[in-house]
């Protein structure tokens, strides 16, 4: 039997839609290797990221969360996880997969995870963020929580002509998004402490190394450090935003002159007017403020670590 399950009861949280149907797909290869594993494991296949989370939730105390689906569904049982002190195990079947990737992991590679059941558990950082003072407006995240251009881009993805599919989407929402954005007025503060004033075009606050499917925010992120990063792009003009994309996407992005970049324990952004945030890529709507904290080792993970699976 796998030593990190030995004697703990598991709960595998299956959200069949992850990854257009992978998770779905994949399912029961996943479970023939969870049983030659050894594995005991109850399965939850919830409809909704709301029932997932009460399911995992109601829950007898000691049992560990299997999160079998991209980011949404990591960040589904994430309130569970980090409240209950339950241990997670990501198994990406996700599309973007950015915290799995971030534990160098790929879609579908099971068989690393459960193999990795025989490294020791690791603690790593989680984020507070809080961006108003009524119910639901505060969230756990692994990633990162992000204001401006790339939130306001997934916004626009669902107005995208029908023809559009795939990177094509994303193409016609950045551009459009492009057209119709200017950086507005922002101010960041690090540990309180003030790190930029002026117009920005996004800021992020990272824990993980990547956010939107391996665009590299945070190239140089540590899950155990107990810092959090944020990443500021000011006052960019729009012939500017392209290959800064680029540069982000491969994580070369820190040298440019427009971009400014720290780590510390509680960010702030203050902006002028409303502006649209995503949290792990789930779209909060358009507020003017955020606070953000680290929690340092907040999460047991039982992707242990291995050569394989750096942080
Ligand atoms: N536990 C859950 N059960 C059912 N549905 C969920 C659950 N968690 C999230 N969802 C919904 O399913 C959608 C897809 O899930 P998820 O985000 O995990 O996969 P993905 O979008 O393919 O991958 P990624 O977020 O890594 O790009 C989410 O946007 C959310 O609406």
């Amino acid at each position: 039997m796998a030593p990190l399950i030995n004697g703990r009861p598991l709960a595998v949280v299956l959200n069949r839609s992850a990854g257009n149907g992978r998770a779905a797909r994949e399912w029961p290869r996943l479970r023939g290797e969870l049983h030659a594993w050894g594995v005991q494991y109850r399965t939850i296949e919830s409809g909704t990221p709301a029932e997932a989370l009460a399911a995992v939730r109601a829950l007898p105390p000691g049992w560990a969360v299997a999160a079998v689906g991209g980011d949404g569904t990591v960040a589904s049982v994430l309130p569970a996880v980090i409240e209950q002190e339950r241990p997670l195990l990501v198994l990406p079947f996700g599309t973007g997969n950015d915290f799995a990737g971030t534990l160098g992991l790929r879609a579908g590679q099971f068989r690393e995870v459960l193999a990795g059941l025989e490294n020791p558990p690791r603690r790593v950082d989680a984020l507070r963020v809080r961006y108003g003072s009524g119910p639901g407006t505060e969230a756990y995240s692994l990633n990162g929580a992000g204001m401006g251009f790339d939130a306001q881009l997934t916004a626009n993805l669902p107005l995208a002509p029908a023809w559009t599919q795939g990177a094509a989407r994303y193409v016609w929402a950045a551009l459009s998004t492009l057209r119709a954005m200017q950086p507005q007025p922002c101010r960041v503060l690090l540990d309180g402490a003030e790190l930029y004033s002026g117009p920005a075009m996004l800021c992020s606050v990272m824990n993980a190394r990547t956010l939107g499917g391996g665009f590299q925010f945070n190239p140089a992120a540590d899950l155990a450090d107990g810092r959090l990063n944020v990443v500021v792009a000011g006052d960019v003009r729009r012939r500017q935003v392209p290959p800064l994309i680029a540069r982000v996407r491969v994580g070369r992005h820190l040298e440019h002159p427009a971009v400014r970049y720290a780590a510390g324990q509680v960010a702030e952004l203050h902006w002028e007017q409303p502006v649209q945030l995503h949290v792990d890529g789930d779209l909060r709507g358009e507020h003017m403020w955020l606070r953000a904290e680290v929690l340092p080792g907040a999460v047991q993970l039982l992707n242990g670590a291995s050569r394989s699976l750096q942080s």
